[in-house]
């Protein structure tokens, strides 16, 4: 029996809804794209591995058909992903033109994945009818948009016109089908060269959007793309299966335009209808008024509502919220200094609640620096830098255990980074005996266990592309060493 049962009401479409209790970690179905290829809008790249390519006239090309290809792919002798559209480019002696300018967006390649899904179609129709059909594209509010006016010129008007596709039997009304229900349902993935694709996936994308997400899917590129999706905490029968279609570490006001501009809804999550997200106080600025209040707005889910001081009740336009933000992303986004990005995070104390994304995002940054940047790196860091490191991957988990909370990708990572400057600074505090060996002990097996929760979860990660997974499996074996000779 299925875990989930597919319903459908006027507020999300179709959704998923778990069909029995769930356990955290459960494994709940897996699904294979329908379709791969490039992301709209995207630099020139391989028609085979979607490495980049030089898209001018010194650019290596598919022999068959002069679309891109690189050097390597250029010299297969047959074809998996490009195949099918190559002979289609051959057939109807459509040239790929080359770019003015290497860095420039090639947007000839927009068409490859609606056409990859077109010929999907003619040889799955079965799959096509009871799967993508009924998906979501949003041709109402898509019509009217320019996006629109630019498919039908760069990608309608090619496939029908240069690529005859018309003789096939396909209108343009599908491949706008196809447009939309990629924009709306496709997910972004890697390949084990660690390259952007997009993957049209059926099942997964019948869930609907939260926040605060209860699966995680994991996308194996060594394994044509095959994903595996996840319960990360428990569902209890009957309640809503949630993926996230944003980033959880942007705040309301981001997140909430990137779902209206990607995906054509208004989220209404519990953490977007809360001014406080959760209590977690992920967008509140300080009061510069009475200096010690939280400014929250007024109506999240409206971007021009006003923000109000939770102490002084004293307003501030959305405009002058909006511009403060700005100038302040503005200010760290270039840096990734260890120095700069203490100071500031000392300096916005006055400005942003501390656990302000803004901030949360500056930690982050330093997580990654200390162990691992030079300068920093584990061997030559003093001890009040592991102590900052471990304060800081708490901090941060605070919030992951919000957000992305149970058994997600983000919580394991960040549940690796706490593990090795907790295992350090144990042993530099017992080696100067301000730590008995029985408090030692304890340290080092309170790091195994966070290890072993990460490595659990990175366990599900297509080792090709997430080299957290096998150094968590080597990190575990060093700890039980160590742990057995303490
Ligand atoms: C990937 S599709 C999900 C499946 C879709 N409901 C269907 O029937 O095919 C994304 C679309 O579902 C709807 N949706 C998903 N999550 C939602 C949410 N939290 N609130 C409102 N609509 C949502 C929106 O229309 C969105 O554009």
């Amino acid at each position: 029996m299925d875990p989930y049962v597919i319903e459908k009401n006027s507020q999300f479409g179709r959704f998923l809804i778990a069909s029995r209790d769930l356990k955290s970690g459960e494994y709940l179905f897996e699904d294979l794209p329908f379709a791969v290829g490039p992301k709209a809008r995207t630099y020139c790249c391989c028609l085979e591995c979607y490495c980049p390519v030089d898209g001018t006239a010194s650019g290596t090309r598919c022999e068959n058909c002069s679309w891109p290809l690189c050097n390597e792919c250029s010299k297969l002798s047959e074809f998996s992903a490009h195949k099918r559209e190559c002979e289609i480019f051959r057939e109807a002696k459509c040239k790929f033109f080359n770019l003015p300018d290497a860095n420039a967006t090639c947007m000839q390649l927009d068409c490859i994945t609606p056409l990859r899904v077109l010929l999907e179609r003619e040889i799955n129709m079965e799959r096509w009818k009871n799967e993508v059909e009924p998906m979501e594209d949003h041709r109402e509010k898509r019509i009217n948009s320019n996006a629109w006016k630019e498919d039908q010129q760069n990608i309608v008007g090619y496939l029908l016109g240069p690529c005859k596709l018309g003789q096939r039997g396909i209108t343009a009304e599908l491949i706008h089908k196809v447009i939309g229900v990629l924009e709306v349902n496709a997910f972004e993935a890697k390949t084990i060269n660690s390259n952007s694709v997009r993957c049209l996936f059926t099942k997964l994308a019948i869930s609907s959007h939260s926040c605060i997400p209860n699966t995680t899917h994991a996308i194996h590129p060594s394994d044509n793309f095959r994903m595996h999706v996840r319960a990360t905490v428990a569902i209890e029968k009957g309640s809503q299966l949630f993926s996230c279609y944003t980033y959880t570490q942007n705040g309301t006001l981001d997140r909430q335009q990137h779902l209206m501009e990607g995906k054509y809804f208004q989220c209404h999550c519990e953490r977007c209808l809360d001014p406080t997200e959760l209590g977690t106080h992920f967008s509140s600025m300080k009061c510069s008024s009475c200096l010690f209040g939280d400014v929250l707005s007024s109506n999240p889910l409206d971007s021009e509502a006003n923000w109000i001081c939770n102490k002084c009740s004293q307003e501030n336009s959305a405009e002058t919220i909006k511009e403060s933000l700005k100038a302040l992303q503005d200010e760290v986004k270039c840096t990734k200094s260890v120095e700069f990005l203490e100071s500031s995070l000392e300096e916005y104390e006055g400005i942003l609640n501390p656990n302000h994304y803004i901030m949360m995002s500056m930690k982050s940054s330093l997580v990654d620096a200390y162990g691992h940047l030079k300068g920093f790196q584990y061997h030559e860091l003093p001890e009040l830098y592991l102590r900052r490191k471990i304060d800081l991957c708490e901090d941060l988990l605070s919030i992951l255990d919000i957000f992305e909370k149970g058994k997600s990708r983000a919580r394991a990572m960040m549940l690796y980074e706490l593990h090795t400057p907790m295992v350090l600074f144990a042993k530099s505090q017992f080696e100067i005996d301000n730590l008995t060996e029985e408090e030692y002990f304890k340290h080092l097996l309170r790091a195994r266990e966070i290890l072993n929760e990460s490595r659990e979860i990175l366990e599900w990660e297509d080792e090709s592309i997430c080299v957290l997974k096998k150094y968590a499996k080597l990190s575990l074996e060093y700890l039980d060493k160590l742990i057995n000779k303490a």
